[in-house]
Formats: structure tokens, sequence, C-alpha cells
């Protein structure tokens, strides 16, 4: 078991930490707003200056400011009931503080050397209002990286995820703070692709190399050749809750579209419902040979079964390519199903605003894998909400449903429904299942 995390202040300011960054970091932790405010307004025409106090880290520790008067608030206590109490003066100054910080650009997701954003200490120590703060900054922080663009700020090269793994910055700057964050990549990709804690020198999936890759097919997964986890047998009851979320009551006749056959679970599930059409879209060449095995259910048989020519049908290549041709032919879904590998949110994103409204009918309903950040929970809740504010802005209306994930044989990396993967994309004991229909 991991030691448990020693939040004295004289473990996380360390001796040799510069007098500068020292002086910061004490001046957080002891919640004194006055000085704060004296030290990021020295110098009020260098914005960047301010950024980089925002952003201070230790050298050894990578304590930032954040993380301190976080840290400095302790464990909440608990009601007689086990609720944490937490609504006392500390959490307010702590409040004060990082809002100010937040204020001076303080970056939401930087990571101390115990794999912790802010937040998660946040979380740890059963501070919520303070959790709150940092899920909302999270969230605008993303929103804001959406619109300057993902390229530039977003997605984070391998050069700074490499770095990450390597310790702190010599010098602090918040720049430099920035290349160390965790990135928050989406859609099963984040899930192998994130610069996070003991996986942090993880390489990251890029949607290219992954389908280029070898895949195996074994029992109860598909990985591919660095032993990523593209699909396993566990998510087979979050398929199945997603099956009954599109479609409730299990009606026949209706038109299906699936994007990313994977193991063929949801398909299968779709197949029960005998469609009048049943669309899927596959990309990876190891799949779709894998598909056209004479064994496999969704082989050539399977297309000559649907009610008419090209009702049943894989469609061999990326859905980038494949939805704008099935729009130029008038497709139209009731049930539009989403979950692909080695792509980021910018690409789910990308969907379901750019080919969403003419794919669905008006009546019908889009949900998705929705894996988004779900290897920490402060960016799964944060990505809950960017998906809320861009489903909505896209024209959709949104209703979640929160099912209860088994986690007792997903709770350690390399065992139980781990062992054979590199990389434990989940974390949580809840799922949060989206379904998208026409805002009206
Ligand atoms: C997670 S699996 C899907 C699992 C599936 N939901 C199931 O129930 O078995 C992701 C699939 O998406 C495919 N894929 C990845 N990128 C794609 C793309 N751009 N277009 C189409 N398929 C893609 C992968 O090859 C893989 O088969």
């Amino acid at each position: 078991m991991a030691d448990p995390i020693n939040d004295s202040m004289p473990t996380r300011i360390s001796a040799d930490c510069p007098d500068d960054i020292r002086h910061t970091l004490y001046t957080a932790w002891g919640h004194d707003l006055d000085e704060l405010k004296k030290i990021l307004n020295a110098n009020p025409n260098d914005f960047t200056k301010a950024l980089s106090i925002a952003n201070a880290q230790d050298p050894k520790t990578r304590e930032t400011p954040l993380h301190a008067a976080i840290r400095a608030c302790g464990l909440a206590e608990k009601t007689e009931d086990g609720v944490n109490k937490e609504e006392d003066g500390v959490v307010e100054e702590a409040r004060e503080i990082i809002q100010e910080l937040f204020d001076s650009g303080a970056i939401w997701n930087a990571l101390d050397n115990n794999n912790e954003t802010p937040g998660c200490v946040a979380l740890r120590l059963g501070r919520k209002t303070l959790y709150d703060r940092c899920v909302q900054a999270g969230i605008q922080a993303e929103l804001l990286f959406d619109v300057l663009g993902y390229e530039e700020l977003g997605s984070g090269s391998e050069d700074g995820e490499e770095e990450a793994a390597t310790g702190a910055k010599d010098d602090g700057n918040a720049m430099d703070v920035e290349d160390e964050a965790p990135q928050l990549v989406t859609v099963k990709a984040d899930e192998t692709g994130m610069a996070f804690g003991e996986e942090a020198n993880e390489k990251t999936v890029t949607s290219d190399e992954y389908l280029k890759s070898e895949l195996t097919y074994d029992d109860g997964k598909l990985v591919d050749s660095d032993l990523n986890g593209v699909m396993m047998a566990w998510e087979t009851d979050i398929m199945k809750r997603s099956v009954a979320a599109l479609l409730p009551d299990a009606p026949t006749g209706k038109r299906i579209l699936n994007i990313g056959f994977g193991m063929g679970i949801v398909d299968g599930m779709f197949a029960e419902l005998k469609p009048s059409r049943h669309h899927i879209i596959e990309a990876h060449p190891a799949v779709l040979e894998h598909v056209a095995k004479p064994d496999s259910k969704f082989g050539p048989n399977w297309e000559k079964s649907g009610p008419e020519e090209g009702a049943y049908k894989i469609h061999a290549g990326k859905w980038q390519e494949v939805v704008p041709k099935l729009l130029e032919q008038g497709e139209v879904y009731d049930a539009i199903y989403f979950d692909t590998f080695g792509e980021d949110y910018s690409q789910l994103h990308m969907f379901f605003t750019e080919y969403l409204l003419g794919l669905m009918d008006e009546e019908g309903r889009f949900s998705f894998f929705n894996g988004l950040g779900a290897d920490r929970r402060i960016c799964y809740d944060v990505y809950f909400n960017v998906v809320k504010v861009q489903g909505e802005q896209a024209g959709f209306d949104i209703s979640w449903e929160e099912i209860d994930v088994d986690m007792s044989a997903l709770a350690e990396a390399g065992k139980g429904e781990w062992e054979g993967v590199r990389r434990r994309y989940w974390t949580l004991d809840k799922y949060q299942l989206p379904v998208f229909t026409f805002m009206g």
C-alpha cells in the first residue's frame, strides 16, 4: 500500500526551497491575504510576474500556493453521522486565498510530488467548498482552452509529459508549470495518454499511432501493442445501460449508428433489438479483419441479413471520413453511440457540434462512452461540466444517469481486471451516462 501522505508544513515546504518561493508558500499556507496581495501586486505592470508567483513550486515537493492554502486547512471534522463538517473559518480564509491565486492565473491542475492536484488535496481532506472551487477553475480553464485551441494549450506535448515525470522545474516559471500540468484529453485516448502521477511517464496514444498498432483480442479485453486497454469486458454493464438509455423499452425496428466496434459488445446488444438499420463505423484494420472472419457475428452474413441492401453495414474508415458521406446520403438515426479510442475530447466535441445535428432524428438520442478524465475524480467532474456547457451550446438537452461501477476487480493497477493492461484508465465508483436529445 502507498505510504499515507504527510501533509505537515516541514514536509511540504522543503529545506532547500528558494527563499522567494518559500515566502509565497508560507504566505499561502498561513492564509495571509494581505501579504499575498502584496507579493502578487509587487510589479503591477508585469502580469507574467504575478503569474509566475501564483504558480511557484517547491522544487522538491512541487507544492504550489494552491496546494499549500488548501492543505493548511487540514482534515475536515466529521459530524456524528460521518459527514464532513467543513464550513469553518479556515475554509473561508483558504477560499479567499485560492480566489486571489486563480485571479492571478494559478493553474488548477498542477501536480505535486504525491501526484495530487490542489483539488485532489481538497477532496482527500474533505474540503468540498475548496474542491468545488478547483472544479470551477478547471471548467473555466478547459472552456478557455477550447476557444483558444487545444493544439496550443490543451493536449500537451510528449516532451511536456516526459518532463512532468522528471520532477520539479528549477525556476517555478508559470509557463513551465503549464507544461507540467496534467492534460485533459479524453474518450479513452486520455485514459491512456495523460501525464498523471505514477503513469506520468506514459506515452500519449495518438489516433494515428493507434490505428497502425497491432491489436490482440484475448479473453475479456482488446489491447494494443503497448498493452493499452482499448476495450474491456468490465464495461459490459455500461454498454447495457447505454443501450437501455438510448432505446428505452427496447423497441425493434430502429435506425442505429455505432461508432467504434471494439469487441462488438454494444453492437451485439443493438443487434438483439432487430434494428431496421444498423451501421457501424470502424477504422482499425485489425478490428475490421476480426469482424470479417467467417465466425464473426458481424461478418458478411450479417450484412446480408438486413431488411434491405446496405441496412446492416460496417463502414470501414475513420468516422471523420465516413460520417460526411453518411450525411450526404441522407442517413438519419434514432440512436447513435460514440466510443472510439486514441482520440481526444476535441474529436467528440467536433462530432456533437458539427455532425450530430444532421445525423440524428428529431426524436433521436445520442450517447458516448464517458471516460472523460476518468482516471482522476476532479478531471471527471470538470469534463462532466464541460460537456454539459458545450452540449447545450450545440443545441442539445443532456440528461445524466449515475451508474454504480463495481470496483472490486478494478481497484488496483495491474491486478484483477487490469492484469496485462498497462494503465488503469478507470478509477471511479460512479459512471455518468449522458443522453443527448434535441433541445425543445
Ligand atoms: C473502445 S472501442 C469500442 C468498444 C465498443 N463500444 C464495444 O462495445 O465493444 C473503440 C473502437 O473505436 C475504433 N476507432 C478508433 N478511432 C476511430 C475512428 N476515428 N473512427 C472509427 N473508429 C475508430 C477502435 O479501433 C476501436 O475498435
